[in-house]
């Protein structure tokens, strides 16, 4: 589903990923992880279009990123839900708003999607908040509402960037469940964090083998976590 062979990324302070290749299968749930600043972020943006590699080759859905074009990458985009670090939200916007707007991005009209809207809502527990503004949300009604946004258009992969920073251990379990339910309904997902104790945590939830930054290498980590 998502196919790197052989990536570097560099940019001017220098090179943060070198010859990384890496599988993830459709339906695979990984974590990827390592030091603050070793390139998390950077693996995430490559595997969706944000940025672009400086030698190797990405593919996702069977198609080499380099070679699409402005629209086709459009359409990639719209099958990976991501859940940035920041949340950004619109807060001039409602939440249900706020989670809407990929479908107003995309082209579909959110009238028609009000029931998908709410029951989207209602899954991250957020019904009741629905009207609410972001700058009233506590951090872990931010990382629900974003985690809706990035899954409303149905994609296949989630890739998720911190999803439970700024939230307290219960809060990350629950975030850590839902990603799960993503997962079990076939989507793939990879989840960037530094916190092991979460990945530790989520053995007895789901089945993820965990990918780890090192030295601008990318390796598979083993049971010694
Ligand atoms: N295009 C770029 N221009 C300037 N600096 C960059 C660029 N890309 C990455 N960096 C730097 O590379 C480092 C790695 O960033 P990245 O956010 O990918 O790491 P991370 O592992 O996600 O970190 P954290 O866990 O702190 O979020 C940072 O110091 C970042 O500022």
């Amino acid at each position: 589903m998502i196919e790197l062979e052989n990536v570097s990324y560099s940019y001017g302070g220098g090179q943060l990923l070198s010859d990384v290749s890496m599988q993830l299968a459709p339906g695979s749930f990984h974590f990827l992880t390592g030091p603050s600043g070793s390139g998390k972020t950077t693996l995430l943006k490559l595997c969706y279009g944000a940025l672009a590699p400086t030698t190797g080759r990405l593919s996702v859905f069977g198609e080499d990123m380099g070679r699409l074009d402005r629209d086709q990458m459009a359409m990639m985009r719209r099958r990976i839900g991501v859940v940035h670090q920041d949340c950004r939200f619109l807060d001039h916007l409602t939440l249900a708003e706020n989670v809407a707007l990929p479908l107003l991005v995309s082209g579909r009209d959110p009238k028609g999607e009000e029931e998908n809207l709410k029951e989207l809502m209602q899954w991250v527990g957020l019904g009741p908040r629905a009207e609410a503004h972001p700058p009233e949300l506590s951090g872990g009604e931010r990382q629900r509402a974003a985690l809706a946004r990035a899954v409303i258009l149905s994609p296949d992969i989630v890739l998720a960037d911190e999803p439970t920073g700024n939230v307290d251990w219960d809060m990350s379990q629950r975030l850590l469940r839902l990603l799960g339910e993503l997962n079990r309904m076939g989507k793939t997902v990879l989840v960037a964090t530094h916190d092991l104790s979460l990945i530790r945590a989520a053995k007895s939830q789901v089945q993820a083998r965990v990918l780890r930054i090192s030295q601008r290498k990318l390796q598979l980590a083993g049971a010694d976590l």
